[in-house]
């Protein structure tokens, strides 16, 4: 992969920089010009989140933070899936141990996407169910490719959503169509999403979609970065402080609920689905 990306990178010129590939399933690239970072997700072939991919994400979105960027733009190296979600074999017949770091991951994700004063923007380059919706949900804007799909459909899986993974989608859809959603697990397309304000654009390229990225971060270059990163922080400040008071509680019930036999029964029957889709 190391290799790959540098030869990319080669080719296209020396317009943007490699920032890392210490870490394995993302990397970071820096765009000279502009100076943003593209944060790119790559664990084929449909970026679930397991362990490692949810602390690669948090080391990339640290070194993001420290290497001064100019902004965050999410995307995936895959050509129709930004994000799958959790990584459902992590949580089938595993023991509470397990679930209890799974959730711990994805909630530290979440709170550094969320939280971090930086402008964000996620190229939503193919479908983004449960725990790519809530990725792209963290970013403060959101352009996505056609014919894909996008939701919290958390509740076809038998799981109770927390406050806090709705916080970013109940942020940008009205609270009516945002209830009978989470309570549906209702996946939206792009044009419906795009529609009820899900999604701010629609691109037809991955390459367009992160040029609308950059130019959603750009329109931010006049003003001063401090009171705009303290401005975004206020909007989010009530999710944030919700979120730290439960986060352990959350943890726990998130343990208990998903080792239950009822959950791990709808899980495996969802993953025996998902296998043979492709066989159909
Ligand atoms: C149960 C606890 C829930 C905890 C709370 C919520 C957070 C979550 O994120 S739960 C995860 C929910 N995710 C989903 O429901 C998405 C399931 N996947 C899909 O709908 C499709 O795979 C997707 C639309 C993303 C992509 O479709 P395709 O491009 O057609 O690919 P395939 O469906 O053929 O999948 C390829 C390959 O990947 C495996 N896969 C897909 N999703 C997951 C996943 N979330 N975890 C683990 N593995 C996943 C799928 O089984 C296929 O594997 P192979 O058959 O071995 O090729």
């Amino acid at each position: 992969m190391l290799h790959s990306n540098l030869l990319r990178l080669v080719a296209r010129g020396s317009s943007s920089r490699l920032m890392s590939t210490a870490t394995k399933l993302t990397t970071v690239e820096v765009n000279d010009e502009t100076g943003i970072a593209t944060l790119t997700m790559n664990r084929p072939p449909v970026n679930s989140q397991n362990v490692q991919l949810l602390l690669d994400l948090q080391a990339s979105i640290s070194e993001i933070e420290n290497n001064k960027s100019r902004g965050l733009i999410l995307t995936s190296a895959h050509s129709n899936v930004f994000s799958a979600g959790l990584d459902i074999f992590e949580m089938y017949n595993t023991d509470v141990e397990r679930l209890r770091t799974v959730w711990t991951e994805l909630q530290n994700v979440w709170i550094a996407l969320y939280g971090t004063s930086l402008p964000t923007a996620a190229a939503i380059n193919g479908h983004a169910p449960a725990g790519g919706c809530l990725l792209a949900t963290a970013c403060e804007y959101r352009v996505m490719r056609p014919n894909f799909l996008i939701g919290l459909n958390e509740a076809q899986l038998g799981i109770i959503a927390p406050k806090w993974l709705m916080s970013g989608f109940t942020n940008v859809l009205p609270k009516r169509v945002a209830e009978r959603a989470l309570t549906q697990g209702r996946m939206f397309t792009t044009q419906e999403a795009f529609e009820a304000g899900l999604v701010d654009e629609i691109a037809s390229s991955k390459e367009e979609a992160v040029e609308k990225c950059a130019a959603f971060i750009g329109s931010f270059a006049k003003v001063n970065p401090l009171a705009r990163g303290l401005t975004k922080l206020q909007f989010r400040a009530d999710n944030i402080k919700e979120f730290e008071k439960i986060r352990e509680k959350d943890v726990a019930d998130f343990a208990a609920l998903a080792s239950s036999p009822e959950v791990q029964k709808v899980m495996g029957t969802y993953l025996e689905n998902l296998k043979n889709k492709g066989k159909k």
